[in-house]
């Protein structure tokens, strides 16, 4: 449990949510005054957490053709028989499930951990019923690739998507991939310009690319449109600050 735990932290401090000095000591062997992380429940109460960019039988022809054709990329080799540039990046509802303590901000997270919460866009049960999505990012090329198929529960004109909910795909795709550029990011500004409906329960490419870096800042645009490229439906400009676990506890 103490090696799980610990690869857990380990996650945490690379994505810059936990300290470096934050040390895993197991309960027992705890001095008073000393306790910076605790494990509070054993791991079999932890299940192998769903990764949901994994295909599901909700998904649609158009949805696996895309899931195939990239998934077909990040298995390429290079010339020089190294990995290629791209990489599915798994996708789970909760981010905080395992961590206890903060180095200063335990009674928050412990709250956040006994509560319900979890990621918005991967909290409806019913597969296919809203957000299904996978994201691939190219590390050489600073770009990112989401494939969504959006469902049914979904709906803001007649029979095609919310505008709140492209905006919330927009946000998913383009925050990862700012913090997979600069490591823990806030959205500080979205620029969205609506420009054709996306119908409901089809299949579209958001694509994210780096603008540039200045400072503490992240500039990403974003594209959706339809999985030939034919079709552009929003077009988005965004821009992330970096934030530290300070700012979070900070409320
Ligand atoms: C390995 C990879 C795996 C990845 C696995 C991750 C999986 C994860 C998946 C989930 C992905 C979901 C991603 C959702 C992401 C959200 O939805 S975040 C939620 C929505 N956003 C918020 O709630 C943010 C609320 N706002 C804030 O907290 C604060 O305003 C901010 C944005 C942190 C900035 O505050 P601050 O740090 O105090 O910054 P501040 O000093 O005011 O300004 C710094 C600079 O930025 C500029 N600035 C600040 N705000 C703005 C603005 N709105 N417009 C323009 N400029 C601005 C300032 O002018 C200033 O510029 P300079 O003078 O330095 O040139």
């Amino acid at each position: 449990m103490a090696r799980s735990i610990g690869r857990i932290c380990k996650g945490f401090q690379r994505l810059g949510l936990l300290s470096k000095q934050t040390q895993l000591i197991p309960f027992t062997r705890v001095p008073v005054g000393t306790v910076r992380t605790i494990v509070t429940l054993p791991s079999f109460l932890f299940p192998q957490p769903r990764d949901f960019s994994l295909p599901n039988p909700s998904w649609g022809s158009e949805m696996t053709r895309m899931y195939e054709h990239y998934e077909s990329q990040c298995e390429m080799e290079t010339e020089g028989g190294q990995k290629g540039p791209w990489r599915r990046l798994p996708s789970y509802n909760r981010l905080l499930k395992y961590a206890t303590v903060f180095p200063s901000g335990g009674v928050y997270l412990s709250k956040m951990i006994q509560s319900k919460a979890r990621l918005f866009t991967r909290n409806i049960r019913n597969p296919g019923a809203a957000f299904e999505y996978v994201l691939f990012v190219n590390k050489e090329e600073q770009k990112c690739v989401c494939i969504l198929q959006a469902g049914h529960l979904l709906e803001g004109p007649p029979g095609h998507v919310h505008g709140g909910a492209i905006a919330t795909m927009i946000d998913t795709v383009t925050g990862t991939h700012a913090t997979f550029l600069s490591g823990p990011v806030m959205t500080a500004n979205l620029n969205i310009n609506y420009r054709r409906p996306i119908p409901l329960g089809s299949t579209v490419l958001l694509e994210s690319c780096l603008e540039k870096k200045e400072g503490r800042k992240t500039f990403i645009t974003c594209r959706v449109t339809s999985t030939d490229g034919s079709k552009l439906h929003t077009e988005t400009s965004a821009l992330f600050l970096s934030i530290t676990a300070s700012h979070l506890l900070g409320g």
